[in-house]
């Protein structure tokens, strides 16, 4: 048992399972890291890598033919085997050799197998072979096991071998026909990629595309994906789906319309990873997502922390936001507060502290790389009303900035600032165009910053560039 002692035991090595590990060694502790699967998680070889490679070929394509001169210079369609390539490479041909080897380097321990707490600070590690291995924590257990596609109970759905989000970002052929259940950020870039790679595509978005966006990011993407030849049933569900003996997918929709394909992709979020983790041993539900405290300790339905809270958990599995930059934050803030409880050093959990996830609730920043780009940070109009703030919407045509007419013909876009009237600070900011991502840090920068406005027209754009269209938001603003 003595050399299974650690300071820290992380289950779960994704991006938010490293991040922690790496934080604690670099406080001074001793970490163990347990993983079932591949060193990187799912984002490294079956979300966020491999599908923006998807895209990213399609974007530069689409970029070279909106200015003259380099359109005449592209005289092919997309490669696909090509993408397929650099995908693969994105997703490191899905062998983990370099993220283990990184682990090396940084002094983190790791147990390939499932992770199961079996009682306080205690986590039994069963490998493929069956052998299990019993590792003790003197400080802290933190679970970063993140979350797994959910599969709606559609008759016949389970039956038909669905895709999940896995099977789209590592499929190996464009299927003929692909629909996608969903209307979400994965059901709209998925859409968009597999349209540009030749699929034919229906997308059944019962609540719409993109619903939690401004409307205008969704009702662009809409347009846009019809566009490219995919047919959008907006508020339509699937009712039944059955595979054909020839392969073909039946899906009947609840409306009795009939939809054809050769895949269908469920895409309609996620649930986490905490079936099989030894959750009950230590009195939470299994399957449950995990509820944390600011410092993100693991708190029974009390709100109280587990027992001497001992167990933390981040990243998708407690649910503040899915995604891997805002994970890999709170990946920092929990390394760095286990170590500051563990050595005596003095807690920082006010908002904004060192040892707290603050902008997980006031700035997370995300960008749809669909076609055009959503990129958004803060809170839309209807989440600013829906909190009770006093707001003023500014909007402006993106496609109207010197700058976005120079950076492709017919540039079409749109951006949104959301203000706080009564502290004169950006709340929320939206932008959907073509190439918007990059964009996005000056407003995560002016919200986390609390910028006042008046402040902000000394922070001159460059012209011309698209950011101009800050001077532009600014001055329909007025001061
Ligand atoms: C298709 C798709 C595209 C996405 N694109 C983006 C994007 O562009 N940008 C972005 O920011 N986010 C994106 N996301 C979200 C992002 O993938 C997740 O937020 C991120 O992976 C969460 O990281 P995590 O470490 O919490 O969990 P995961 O990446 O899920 O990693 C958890 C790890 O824990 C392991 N594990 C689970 N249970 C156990 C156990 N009991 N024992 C041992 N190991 C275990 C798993 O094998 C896995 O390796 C995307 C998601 C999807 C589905
Ligand atoms: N670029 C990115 O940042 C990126 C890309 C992909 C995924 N992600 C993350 O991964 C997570 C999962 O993405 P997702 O698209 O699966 O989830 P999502 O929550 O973005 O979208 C799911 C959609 O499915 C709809 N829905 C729910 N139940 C349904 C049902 N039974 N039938 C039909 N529609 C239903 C919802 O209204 C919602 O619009 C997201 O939280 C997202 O943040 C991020």
């Amino acid at each position: 048992m003595g050399n299974n002692t650690y300071d820290v035991i992380v289950i779960g090595a994704g991006p938010v399972g490293e991040n922690i590990a790496d934080r604690v060694v670099q406080g001074g502790l001793s970490v163990a890291i347990v993983e079932r699967e591949l060193v990187g998680g799912e984002c490294s070889y079956w979300a966020c890598m491999p599908t923006k490679a998807l895209l990213r070929s399609t974007a530069a394509l689409r970029a070279a033919r909106q200015v003259p001169g380099s359109r005449e210079a592209v005289t092919g369609d997309l490669d696909v085997a090509a993408v397929l390539r650099r995908r693969d490479s994105f997703a490191s041909q899905w062998n983990d050799d370099g993220q283990v080897a990184w682990l090396d380097s940084a002094g983190i321990t790791l147990y390939r197998g499932q992770g199961r707490i079996s009682s306080d600070r205690v986590v039994e590690v069963t490998d493929e072979s069956g052998t299990a291995t019993s590792l003790t924590a003197r400080h802290a257990v933190v679970i970063a096991t993140g979350s797994a596609a959910l599969l709606p109970d559609i008759p016949g759905l389970r039956e038909a071998e669905p895709w999940s989000s896995r099977e789209a970002a590592a499929a190996r052929t464009i299927p003929g026909r692909l629909a996608v259940i969903g209307g979400g950020v994965v059901a709209s870039e998925m859409a968009t990629a597999f349209a540009a790679l030749g699929s034919s595509v229906t997308v059944l978005a019962r609540d719409g595309v993109l619903p939690h966006s401004e409307p205008f990011a969704g009702e662009r993407v809409t347009e846009s994906l019809r566009e490219a030849g995919v047919s959008v049933l907006l508020g339509s569900e699937a009712g039944a789906v059955k595979r054909g003996s020839d392969g073909t997918v039946h899906i009947t929709l609840t409306n009795g319309q009939l939809v054809e394909a050769d895949e269908v992709l469920v895409a309609i979020g996620r649930t986490p990873n905490t079936q099989d983790i030894g959750l009950d041993a230590v009195g939470l539900k299994p399957g449950a997502w995990l509820t944390v405290d600011d410092t993100l300790r693991v708190v029974t339905d009390d709100g109280a922390p587990l027992g001497d809270g001992w167990l933390y958990a981040a990243g998708d599995v407690n649910r503040r936001v899915l995604l891997t930059h805002q994970g890999k934050y709170q990946a920092r803030a929990v390394g760095d507060v286990i170590v500051a409880r563990a050595t005596g050093e003095a807690v920082d959990d006010g908002p904004w502290g060192r040892h707290v996830a603050t902008a997980d609730e006031r700035a997370v920043p995300q960008v749809v790389f669909t076609e055009p780009e959503i990129a958004s940070v803060g809170l839309t109009k209807a989440a600013a009303e829906d909190a009770g703030l006093r707001i003023r919407v500014v909007d402006h045509d993106l496609g109207a900035v010197a700058g976005s007419a120079l950076h492709a013909d017919d540039y079409r876009g749109h951006a949104r600032m959301v203000v706080d009237e009564d502290r004169g600070v950006i709340v929320g900011f939206t932008l959907v165009g073509p190439d918007v991502a990059e964009l996005l840090h000056a407003a995560t920068i002016a919200i986390v910053g609390e910028v006042p406005l008046d402040r902000l027209w000394h922070a001159v754009p460059a012209y011309p560039t698209v950011s101009e269209v800050w001077l532009r938001l600014l001055e329909a603003y007025g001061r």
